[in-house]
């Protein structure tokens, strides 16, 4: 639904002398239609300038933006306004009128599209119905909650029924109990209306809540990027520490200390009674937890096996787990990777792993 080949986009800082700042460095990002797809990274990242060359309120130096198979790089500006009628936006401060009411800033976005009043009237309505606020159509921003006010963008955002919705941190102003009920409500409209959803965030909450899919980005750039639930299996995964923290030793006297990730119907297995039971032995858990992510099941734990680990890390591979290092051995680059052996190989033989 939206494909990104090669962005990049640079701004001059001020000043005659000023550098050059590289906000997106040749990314390249397709968003499946009905997925969440969210895109995580530090202030600075480059997160909001990618978010802006989707919809094109930012021109990018190069590369291509497809959304609905419609290449917006490639249209002149009157077909960019038609073809932006397809992307909702919302975003963290909301951007409501304040001398409009709930209804009017929701008809707003109506009357830009030349839809008439009585039909305004009814899909204003609806609209409202939608994300739960029917009852403060007459209300004016000031007299809103936070959700609120973010549940009246959302209506705005969706009023031409777009295909796509951009969110820029639309729930970074918002305390945990409104962030939670603001993203049961996009989950709920992607579902319910098949809406693909490209976010941008800094909370790990809002992947793990609503996310099947997530990049994490750097300096512009995409570090890693992929279905959530293979990212969280994938060597050095910084969404996976991310976003099952293990805050414990890496070391643990005559034990080998690993890291254990598991996804899908694999973490409802009780691996790691199982685990003690068929090797007759003691397994000690640092640190960890099993979780319900959108993208399904996923557990991460960091174990003490006895001795060097070999069994256990074969019989826990065979069952479909990923198993890595809590610290690499120093001088080696991917330890346990080696080439060919993909480290979630199920029953990697015992003279490779450490
Ligand atoms: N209009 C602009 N002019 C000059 N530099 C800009 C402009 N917009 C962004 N930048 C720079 O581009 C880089 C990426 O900024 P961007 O806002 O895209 O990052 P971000 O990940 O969204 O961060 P934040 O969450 O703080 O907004 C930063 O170094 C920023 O200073």
């Amino acid at each position: 639904m939206i494909e990104i080949k090669g962005l990049r986009k640079t701004y001059r800082a001020e000043g005659r002398r000023g550098r050059e700042v590289v906000a997106v460095d040749g990314v390249d990002l397709a968003v499946a239609e009905g997925d969440v797809f969210g895109v995580l990274g530090r202030s600075g990242a480059g997160k909001s300038t990618l978010l802006r060359c989707v919809n094109m309120l930012e021109r990018p130096d190069a590369g291509t933006v497809a959304v609905g198979g419609v290449e917006l790089t490639a249209l002149n500006r009157r077909r960019l306004r038609l073809a932006r009628h397809g992307i909702g936006m919302i975003h963290q401060h909301f951007a409501l009128l304040s001398s409009r009411t709930v209804a009017g800033n929701v008809a707003f976005a109506l009357e830009v599209t030349g839809v008439a009043r009585d039909e305004r009237r009814e899909r204003v309505a609806e609209l409202l119905d939608l994300v739960g606020l029917s009852g403060r159509a007459d209300a004016y921003p000031a007299q809103l909650s936070g959700g609120q006010k973010q549940r009246v963008g959302i209506a705005r955002a969706l009023a031409a029924r777009p295909k796509v919705l951009l969110s820029d941190e639309a729930t970074s102003a918002l305390d945990p109990e409104t962030t939670e009920s603001i993203l049961r409500l996009l989950l709920d409209l992607n579902r319910r209306l098949g809406l693909t959803i490209l976010l941008i965030t800094h909370e790990m909450t809002v992947v793990k809540r609503i996310c099947g899919s997530a990049a994490v980005m750097r300096d512009g750039r995409f570090v890693e990027s992929g279905p959530v639930t293979d990212l969280l299996r994938r060597p050095g995964s910084e969404l996976a520490r991310d976003l099952f923290p293990l805050d414990a030793p890496d070391t643990f006297p005559g034990r080998t200390v690993v890291d254990v990730t598991v996804t899908g119907e694999d973490a409802e297995v009780p691996l790691l009674t199982e685990l003690g039971r068929s090797l007759e032995i003691d397994v000690p858990v640092l640190a960890g937890s099993v979780e319900t992510l959108a993208a399904g099941r996923a557990g991460r734990w960091r174990l003490a096996l006895p001795g060097d680990g070999a069994a256990a890390i074969h019989h826990l591979r065979s069952r479909g787990a990923y198993v890595a290092p809590a610290v690499e051995p120093p001088g080696a680059a991917e330890p346990w990777t080696p080439s060919g052996i993909a480290a979630d190989q199920p029953g990697v033989p015992s003279e490779e792993l450490p």
